[in-house]
């Protein structure tokens, strides 16, 4: 019958199919059982020959032991944090600025701003290599074994790029409620909110941790889009979920600032039916030769702003 290897691989190819389908597509195509199944076999396997195990595998999510210190990352490409707008009067002056400067032949994207810890992921053809914070955007910190077992993390990707990407890393609000509730029974210390929880959680040296904590995220952009031929961001966006990445699936093209606030407003109504938190919405220029005609300040760029929802009143317990 197969060698080893040949029923490793098919273990792999198979359990990261059906972890895909659950955690990225959220619709598994086979039951909880089937995967365990799977899990415990190649488990086995990989007991019996240890020196086969390699980096891709599924059982290597969950880190060994816990590290004595996060490393130091230089990104590749500086992680821009975004301008803020707190009215409709920003948004119609952010609109004037790009009008002024590049004409009215531009089309918006709309995207959830995920209220949680903005990270960068590095592949190297296809495989995950590194992740890490965005600390001053310009060096992060190496939490890369914490990231490993946000199960939504495809350890490989379904095409061998090599790229940057980045993302928010977050806890679903019913992870949160969960969590503060075991700290409450266990007399610990309660998170204020989901995003210290998931920057928490990502801060922890030991990987068990943050394995624990049922951590999830969307994934918004890449350091460099010449490297993949994208020509606007919601191309860019697109070219990640083929890729086998996690994007939120609310983005929305808008063609004139109308529409973005329109947008806007929909989800004023309709956050708190989501399951993960959002303290805003994201808006960009979509075309990529545009963004860069319009540049970026140190720190910002001039081509997206970010509407921040008016800070709603802590309902402390
Ligand atoms: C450039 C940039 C910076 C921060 C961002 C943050 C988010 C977010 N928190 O969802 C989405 C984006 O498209 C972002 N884009």
């Amino acid at each position: 019958h197969d060698s080893v290897e040949k029923q490793l691989n098919e273990l792999y190819r198979l359990l990261n199919q059906y972890n895909y389908e659950y955690h990225v597509l959220d619709n598994p195509s086979v039951p909880d059982a089937e995967y365990d199944r799977l899990m415990k076999e190649l488990v086995r396997l990989e007991g019996e020959h240890p020196e086969l195990i390699t980096p891709d595998s599924p059982t290597q999510r969950v880190g060994g032991e816990p590290l004595s210190a996060f490393e130091k990352v230089r990104h590749e490409t500086q992680m821009l944090s975004l301008a803020n707008a707190f009215s409709e009067d920003d948004l119609r002056d952010f609109d004037r600025r790009i009008r002024q400067a590049i004409g009215d032949q531009f089309s918006y994207v709309c995207e959830l701003k995920i209220d949680g810890l903005a990270v960068s992921l590095r592949y190297v053809d296809g495989l995950f290599v590194q992740g890490s914070t965005r600390g001053d955007g310009t060096v992060g910190e190496d939490i890369t074994a914490n990231l490993r077992t946000i199960r939504s993390i495809p350890i490989r990707l379904k095409e061998p790029f090599s790229l940057e990407v980045r993302g928010e890393a977050y806890m679903p609000k019913k992870s949160f409620l969960q969590l503060n509730k075991v700290r409450e029974e266990n007399g610990e210390l309660l998170f204020a909110n989901p995003r210290n929880a998931a920057a928490g959680s990502l801060r922890q040296l030991d990987p068990r941790i943050a394995a624990s904590r049922n951590l999830d995220i969307f994934l918004y952009g890449m350091g460099d889009y010449g490297t993949t031929g994208v020509t606007a961001h919601s191309e860019g966006l697109d070219l990640l979920e083929k890729l086998g990445l996690k994007v939120n699936k609310e983005r929305r093209k808008c063609e004139s600032i109308e529409e973005v606030i329109k947008y806007i407003n929909k989800w004023t109504d309709n956050r708190p039916n989501l399951d993960y938190e959002i303290d805003g919405i994201v808006i960009k220029v979509d075309s990529i030769d545009q963004q860069e005609q319009l540049g970026s300040t140190a720190k910002t760029p001039r081509w997206a702003i970010a509407y921040k929802f008016p800070a709603e009143e802590v309902v402390t317990k």
